[in-house]
């Protein structure tokens, strides 16, 4: 079948085809307005523990490269924040653009970052992520933005990693990585009821966007944009904007847990 991507003949524009949730009540990404983010007091702080011997490995799956965890316990868990109960990390992504001027999916008061880290963590009040990925509280993305600026020591290592995952469809092992060091300083965060940005497009997400960007040199974005969209032996495709535009908000409140 005409498998959805970014291209121009099968990119977001045409996701809803296939699946009719893209012009849903709560989809994502969205812009964020800073100003018109409700402060709510009553918003916990994050609590992210991460178990780094929990990393497994990573794998280019043809729209991003994503590094895997071993969810079988409750030892790389998210709690707090705008959530009840306990989230347990799943896997992380990125979304990055073919210049430093795009490839973000939320953007704040119309701008967008050159990257955006994705940890996607599911509820452990179901007994499995597949289970947890179509309920209205069954996801929480953790959202962090990159910007050009000194280059990041804590991305070297999964930077390191694409070489061997450069087509679609390559993994290698990935181990002993702490998430962790991929955070900024603040917690401070934005928070509203969103959706996987990417097919199946599910709205089962608590989206967590973190204020505090993380830097990344021109030279590692380099090496995000060195991978290719495409399998060994097809005419190779770059692995770049990757990226879903702002949803409508469709009455959606914003809340900051900053003031
Ligand atoms: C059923 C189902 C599902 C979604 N899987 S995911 O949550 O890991 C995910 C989440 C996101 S995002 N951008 O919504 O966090 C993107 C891509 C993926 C993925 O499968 O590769
Ligand atoms: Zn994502």
């Amino acid at each position: 079948s005409h498998e959805w991507g970014y291209g121009a003949t099968n990119g977001p524009d045409f996701w809803a085809d296939n699946f009719p949730i893209a012009n849903g009540p709560r989809q994502s990404p969205i812009n964020i307005v800073p100003k018109e983010a409700q402060y709510n007091s009553s918003l916990k702080a994050l609590k992210l523990r991460y178990d780094p011997s929990n990393a497994k490995g990573i794998l280019n799956n043809g729209h991003s490269f994503q590094v895997d965890f071993v969810d079988d316990t409750d030892s790389s868990t998210l709690t707090g924040g705008p959530i009840s109960g306990t989230y347990r990390l799943r896997q992380f992504h990125f979304h990055w653009g073919g210049s430093d001027d795009r490839g973000s999916e939320h953007t704040v008061n119309g701008i967008k970052f050159p990257c955006e880290l994705h940890l996607v963590h599911w509820n452990t009040k179901y007994p499995s992520f597949g289970e947890a990925a179509d309920k209205p509280d069954g996801l929480a993305v953790v959202g962090v933005f990159l910007k050009i600026g000194a280059a990041n020591p804590r991305l070297q290592k999964v930077l390191d990693a694409l070489d061997v995952i450069k087509n679609k469809g390559k993994q290698t092992t990935f181990a002993n990585f702490d998430a962790k060091t991929l955070l900024p300083g603040s917690l401070d965060y934005w928070t509203y009821d969103g959706s996987l940005t990417t097919p199946p497009l599910l709205e089962s997400v608590t989206w967590i966007v973190l204020k505090e960007p993380v830097s990344v040199s021109p030279a590692q974005m380099a090496k995000f944009r060195n991978l290719l969209f495409t399998g060994e032996g097809e005419a190779p495709c770059c692995m770049v904007d990757n990226y879903r535009p702002p949803q409508p908000l469709k009455g959606r409140q914003v809340r900051a847990s900053f003031k």
